[in-house]
């Protein structure tokens, strides 16, 4: 049963909505902000669930962080990839300052003492344009579609401003068999791709540029490769992994994907060992390719937990830094456990998810890894998502 009611808004929490209270419940609402009073359209208000869900459909009173939504087809009721449009982009930092607050208090059993940080160009482009993979569903009539979060509705989509202009181009051109999913890549080099299969999108190679503090770096990459969304997230994080590493001593860099981090730290003559997941067995091909001409580097295709238990113990981790970069569930007991067997003195983490990244602290803090420092950037604006990197020294 659906219903609406009428609330005060408290503080946003960990996954794009806020925490408000009725009648003693927890409800968390949509398409709001800290302070506010709105009605709530609730999805399923059963009487016996902890707490339950809502979207904003009426503000009564407006926080003076409220905006006009620049993507009105992502506003409340709408689809789903931009759900913080409605907050100002300096409280959209906030919100998600406040959020790493609240997991590092709650999970990680220290501050979280750090900045959310804007990514260069962005207040210049007001959080938009940025995207340079960008995905959706081919609809009845063979046109990108996007999905109403918690209705499985499509609709059509008439823009992607979250795109750079290539990207949001080719994405609104784009026809294929309904049903299909559609990907279109930006690279940093001007080409722009279009595929409707993970084998088309195998077989596309294509070319990266990644300018950071030391230089300028050039990788190759398949379209289907994992890579950075935000145009400026390369050379960012990068930039943060780079001024964290300790300043000699091999580099163990897990979940590298293309070897983003790897190649600019074997650039500097360092000792670099690459993990990604195997493909057909052996180190992905994006990866070999970009390590290949650096004799200090080792790209290897095999699971992170496997790697660190099988293979990572026969070497010297003495000096080393760690550097990882985990899926947003981050790495969790086993694998943390693991990569503490190790006891490199440094670890350099970096995070797409706050609360998974406040539990391994916690994790890393039982093994005698005390938090050193931690950051984040504002890599995805309009959306709740936020990249942080931390670092830890062994005591
Ligand atoms: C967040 S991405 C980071 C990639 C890279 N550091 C970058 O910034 O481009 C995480 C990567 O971990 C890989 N991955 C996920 N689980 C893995 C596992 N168990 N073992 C090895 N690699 C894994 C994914 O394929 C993906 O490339």
């Amino acid at each position: 049963m659906t219903s609406r009611i009428e609330v005060e808004v408290g503080a946003p929490a960990h996954g794009g909505h806020c925490v408000a209270r009725y009648d003693g419940r927890a409800v968390f609402v949509r398409h709001a902000l800290p302070g506010e009073r709105v009605i709530v359209e609730v999805a399923d208000d059963a009487p016996d669930a902890r707490f339950w869900r809502g979207d904003t459909i009426e503000v009564l009173e407006a926080s003076p962080d409220r905006v006009e939504h620049p993507w009105p087809e992502a506003a409340a009721g709408g689809i789903g990839g931009a759900e913080l449009g409605h907050v100002s982009l300096p409280a959209q930092r906030r919100w998600k300052h406040a959020v790493l607050v609240e997991a590092f208090a709650r999970f990680a059993g220290v501050p979280f003492a750090g900045q959310v940080n804007a990514a260069p160009g962005d207040d210049a482009r007001g959080g938009l344009a940025y995207r340079t993979r960008v995905s959706a569903t081919a609809g009845d009539d063979g046109r990108p579609t996007m999905t109403v979060p918690g209705t499985g509705e499509r609709r059509s989509l008439v823009e992607m401003p979250l795109a750079v202009s290539g990207a949001e181009t080719a994405l609104l051109k784009a026809r294929t068999e309904p049903g299909a999913r559609i990907d279109v890549t930006a690279t940093s080099t001007g080409e722009v791709v279009v595929t409707t299969t993970g084998r088309e999108a195998r077989r596309l190679w294509l070319h990266e540029r990644v300018a950071y503090a030391r230089g300028e770096v050039a990788y190759r990459v398949r379209a289907s490769d994992f890579w950075q969304v935000h145009r400026a997230a390369p050379g960012v994080l990068v930039d943060a992994v780079m001024s964290r590493i300790l300043p000699d001593g091999p580099v163990l860099d897990l979940y590298s994907g293309t070897g983003l981090l790897a190649l600019p730290i074997a650039r500097l003559g360092r000792p670099v060992v690459a993990v990604e997941a195997p493909d057909a067995g052996k180190a992905p091909p994006a990866l070999a390719a970009n390590l290949k001409a650096r004799a200090e580097a080792d790209a290897v295709g095999d699971d992170v937990r496997r790697y660190l238990t099988r293979s990572a113990p026969a070497r010297e981790w003495d000096a080393a830094t760690i550097v990882l970069d985990p899926p947003r569930s981050g790495a969790k007991a086993r694998t943390i456990d693991a990569i503490a067997a190790l006891g490199a003195p440094r670890i350099v983490y970096v995070a797409c998810d706050p609360v998974a990244l406040a539990r391994d602290t916690a994790l890393l803090r039982s093994h005698g890894y005390d938090l050193r420092e931690a950051d984040a950037f504002d890599l995805f604006p309009m959306t709740h998502h936020v990249e942080t990197v931390a670092s830890f020294d062994l005591r």
